[in-house]
């Protein structure tokens, strides 16, 4: 089996892509693989480390109001396009697969425009415009939420989850553990700001630093790489107690997930599926930045589960995210309820759905 696979910009759109292609070399050991992305997006660093054959296009994303800049994004998908197709009839692939970010738009068309069968990976309740435009020319919709099919043809669109939920099964807590130093007998919380971080987050935890290390559980704060020296500025030894633990990014994230007892977190699509698939409780803040405030309607499904507690990003604070932290570990049955709730949610077959999606267009 040959696939190329493009997805980026964002964590939330390159992991799900990782996990497919696990789940791809599972099923076909010899299957060949090319990762079509840019050399701007994270993918440019996280897929080389996964020895994943990786060529990029460059390509922009289009502004919603009108402006030179569109002129310029219109010119750039059109070479985009021209070296997507040689990339394309020189690899030969018998399905391609976008799974989001503007990088796919020129992919994914070029292959639908040479008569490969394609597929669209939709880890959102509320679809980009990528994904839109591209749903019209793909044989398949691969959707993650029941509310993301209305934006789509019909015919075409089909729930399988995110494959990520998968991935976060197969783990190794010990080793996600020992990769912090993290003391097996506390509780952990896990705070990150998505795959970029979160500066509205930063400036919490950094408004309470001195009360973190008084609590009886261990927090590891991650700050996204950009971040990482301005917080570090701010943060004293002593305030970087044995129970605070400060990274700039962790690229081990399944395992690290299998160590921690709550997370506190935006609410990206790919997130919320690995939490779920792990039934691990968490507190979600919405980025208001994202199109059509789709973080917020993700959240909304798990918080009326009552898988999450969900504070916007206004209304959020150092003192409501310790209060909120404390209510979920010492009110009785408060964190097994979540959990439960969590686990409803899940989709821990997604990535063996995703990859029948590539095999049935393919045939
Ligand atoms: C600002 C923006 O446009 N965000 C979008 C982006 O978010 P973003 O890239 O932040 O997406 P998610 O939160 O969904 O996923 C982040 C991914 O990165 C991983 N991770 C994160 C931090 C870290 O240190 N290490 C690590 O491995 C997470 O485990 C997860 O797999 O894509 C998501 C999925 O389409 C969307 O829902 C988000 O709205």
């Amino acid at each position: 089996m040959r696939v190329v696979v493009s997805g980026g910009g964002t964590g939330g759109h390159i992991y799900p892509a990782l996990s497919l292609i696990k789940e791809i070399k599972r099923n076909h050991e010899n299957a060949e693989i090319l990762y079509i992305g840019t050399e701007r997006g994270l993918e440019a660093d996280i897929v080389p480390r996964e020895n994943i054959p990786f060529e990029t296009i460059h390509i922009s994303g289009f502004k919603r109001k009108l402006s030179i800049e569109n002129i310029k994004t219109i010119t750039r998908f059109l070479t985009g396009t021209k070296r997507a197709k040689k990339l394309i009839q020189n690899f030969k692939p018998d399905v391609v697969i976008g799974t989001g970010g503007y990088v796919c738009g020129p992919v994914v068309y070029a292959a639908a425009k040479l008569s490969i069968p394609t597929v669209i990976h939709e880890q959102n309740s509320v679809p980009g415009l990528t994904n839109k435009f591209l749903s019209r020319y793909v044989d398949r919709v691969a959707v993650c939420f029941e509310e993301a099919k209305e934006f789509f043809p019909k015919e075409k669109v089909i729930f399988t989850g995110n494959p990520r939920a998968s991935d976060v099964l197969d783990i190794d807590k010990e080793a996600g553990r020992n990769s912090l130093n993290l003391d097996a007998t506390k509780k952990t919380v896990l705070i990150v700001g998505g795959s970029r971080g979160a500066r509205p987050i930063n400036d919490a935890f950094l408004s309470v630093i001195g009360e973190w290390s008084k609590k009886n559980y261990q927090v590891v704060y991650v700050t996204g790489s950009v971040h990482y020296d301005t917080v570090m500025g701010k943060v004293n030894e002593v305030e970087q107690s044995k129970n605070v633990i400060i990274r700039p990014f962790i690229h081990n994230m399944p395992d690290v997930l299998g160590a921690i007892d709550l997370i506190v977190a935006r609410a990206g699509a790919t997130t919320l599926a690995e939490i779920t698939a792990l039934g691990l409780p968490s507190i979600l803040i919405p980025s208001p930045y994202v199109t059509n405030n789709h973080q917020e309607k993700n959240a909304n499904a798990l918080k009326v589960n009552g898988a999450a507690i969900v504070r916007k990003e206004q209304e959020m604070s150092g003192e409501v995210l310790l209060n909120d932290i404390d209510q979920i570990f010492s009110v009785q049955g408060k964190w097994n309820e979540m959990n439960r709730a969590a686990l409803e949610l899940g989709v821990p077959h997604a990535a063996r759905n995703v990859f029948q999606v590539l095999v049935d267009v393919s045939r």
